[in-house]
């Protein structure tokens, strides 16, 4: 449907000086940018980095995607040349849980309806890309399997962009030799697909091959590993991703440029936008504001230690997002419409325990209280005050109800937050022991007291070693609700031992990931998904996306 009150997409981009031939345009107010632009402005100063994070959300989410487009509202409407750049929706929590991820009230990006479903088919190309990984594997195996592939030891899962619980665990090649061989699989939500974060890493056309080619598939018959490069899979894979690896270009509701690219999860991926979508505003923007997903011992943490690293990317400022309702629910109220000072002081504690892991990173942090209708003037008094004897800088934000206008005091307080040249302080280095550290984020980042590893894990270690793979960065996979590995475990819990259930290897990637506790790569729809709100009427109008 045609959206009478957005600007054509290239009134958007003209003003950051994007070029005619730079840009692909899907429709009136969507596009894509070509790789090119990186080359012709290589020269220029990078803007400045803002970092936008949370303490550990409600299962609905505390605002980061909102805030920082409020924030990109306001910082744009005080004449600052600013873009956003943040995640694609996964299908997945659209129809889930939480919904959209395209911001709220009046800080959204838009044509939100078609960002939240297939966009510009990015997550279809690398929902096809990494089946297409998965079936030139087994076709092998079926035809005469000269690399003499285990298929037992398959370890490239399959991919699917929904929450699907009956997915987990799967048996595939029924039905007789024909069929393929019969063997357990499993799929992951697309958003946990190695192709994804290879897609958010990648640096253009032939670093995607090059990673393309170095994921590890499986083990041989006599252990060898074997990569998608054996299988000279990365040429057409990265047909596949041709486009999906440019960025997508829109406008937020006031009409300032946002970058929307790539989409993994902050719990079981590295959680923010691709690095060419950063690396490109930040040759066009003076001010480019970037969320991390999740908790800052999450998304932040990996931007911290593995994206910025990797991604060579600034970083000069921090946003921490909270709410009164969330830090409510680290108190234990039940209903967080209902005032409860004393929950709300109890919960603090999970606040100020994210507020010294930015501090540690090297990073005064701006909190941005989001303002919910269900807030009451006491308990923003309350936190507020919490926050002054604690000497945190803070802001009211009120984008979602007021949009830019909501933002400005959170504007003016990160503007005089911002640092040059910021000491930024990592967990760890790359080259030191992998033990080492994943126990110094356990502990650093997460306050616990120390890692136990499973059979499983300890022959993860192993392998990695036996790979000479010990040097990639961490990419940890974690709950969302807690520092910890237990879910039930809220606030700011202390004293609890972390377990590593398994290390995944994403050598495409580039990184490894330690499983800890339960978390799982293929999410569940709940009792009551959001599909069942949904519709679309006789002109096309969709509700309840
Ligand atoms: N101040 C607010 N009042 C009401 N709803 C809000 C507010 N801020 C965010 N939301 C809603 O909460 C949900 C999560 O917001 P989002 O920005 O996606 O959070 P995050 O990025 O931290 O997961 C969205 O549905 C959004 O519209
Ligand atoms: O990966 C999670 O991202 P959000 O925190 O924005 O939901
Ligand atoms: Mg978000």
């Amino acid at each position: 449907m045609e959206n009478f009150n957005l600007k054509n997409i290239k009134d958007v981009v003209d003003p950051i000086g994007i070029r005619d031939e730079e840009l692909e345009t899907y429709g009136n107010y969507m596009a894509k940018v070509s790789l090119g632009i990186l080359e012709r402005l290589r020269n220029k100063d990078d803007g400045k980095l803002i970092l936008v994070t949370s303490i550990n959300p409600t299962p609905a989410g505390e605002g980061k995607t909102t805030t920082s487009i409020g924030l990109t509202e306001a910082l744009g409407s005080m004449g600052k040349k600013v873009i956003v750049a943040i995640r694609e929706p996964s299908l997945g929590p659209c129809f889930g849980i939480k919904g959209g991820a395209t911001g709220g009230g009046k800080a959204t990006v838009e044509p939100s309806d078609r960002i939240n479903l297939f966009f510009t088919s990015d997550f279809p190309a690398v929902t096809a890309a990494h089946n297409l990984l998965s079936a030139l594997i087994n076709n092998h195996i079926h035809y005469g399997n000269d690399l003499r592939i285990d298929p037992k030891k398959i370890l490239f899962p399959r991919t699917i962009d929904m929450n699907d619980r009956s997915l987990r665990e799967v048996i595939v090649g029924t039905g007789g030799h024909e069929n393929g061989s019969m063997v357990e699989d499993k799929y992951v939500i697309t958003p946990a697909s190695e192709i994804m974060a290879i897609v958010g890493l990648a640096e253009g056309y032939s670093d995607l091959k090059e990673r393309l080619s170095r994921i590890l598939v499986a083990y041989s018959t006599d252990n060898r590993p074997i990569y998608a490069g054996d299988l000279n899979a990365q040429g057409s894979m990265a047909v596949l991703l041709r486009d999906a690896i440019k960025p997508n270009i829109v406008q937020t509701a006031e009409g300032n440029p946002a970058f929307i690219h790539t989409g993994p999860f902050g719990n079981i991926a590295h959680g923010t936008s691709s690095i060419l979508a950063d690396r490109i505003a930040l040759k066009l923007a003076d001010y480019v504001v970037t969320e991390a997903g999740f908790g800052s011992e999450l998304g932040a943490e990996k931007f911290f230690n593995l994206v910025s690293r990797v991604g060579k990317l600034p970083i000069n400022g921090v946003v921490l997002v909270c709410t009164i309702r969330a830090l409510k629910h680290h108190g234990g109220a039940r209903d967080y419409n209902i005032e409860d000072l004393d929950a709300l002081k109890d919960g603090s504690r999970n606040l100020l325990r994210h507020v010294e892991n930015i501090r540690r990173f090297g990073f005064d942090p701006v909190v941005s209280l989001n303002i919910f209708a269900s807030d009451s003037e006491k308990e923003i008094k309350l936190i507020g005050s919490i926050m002054d004897s604690k000497k945190i800088k803070w802001a009211r934000s009120e984008v979602f109800e007021k949009g830019g206008k909501g933002g400005l005091e959170l504007a003016s307080k990160i503007l005089e937050n911002l640092q040059d040249h910021p000491m930024i302080k990592r967990t760890y280095e790359f080259t030191q022991p992998l033990q080492e550290k994943i126990e110094s984020i356990v502990t650093q980042v997460y306050g616990g007291t120390s890692v136990e590893y499973s059979k499983q894990a300890k022959l993860a270690i192993k392998k990695i070693k036996q790979l000479g793979l010990e040097g990639l960065p961490i990419c940890m996979a974690k709950n969302q609700y807690s520092f910890s590995d237990d879910a039930s475990k809220l606030n700011a819990p202390e004293n609890f031992k972390v377990n590593v259930r398994d290390i995944r290897i994403a050598s495409g990637a580039g990184f490894l990931v330690p499983m800890l506790g339960e978390i799982m790569t293929m999410p569940g729809l709940p009792k009551v998904p959001a599909a069942n709100g949904m519709d679309v009427d006789e002109k096309g109008n969709i509700t309840g996306l």
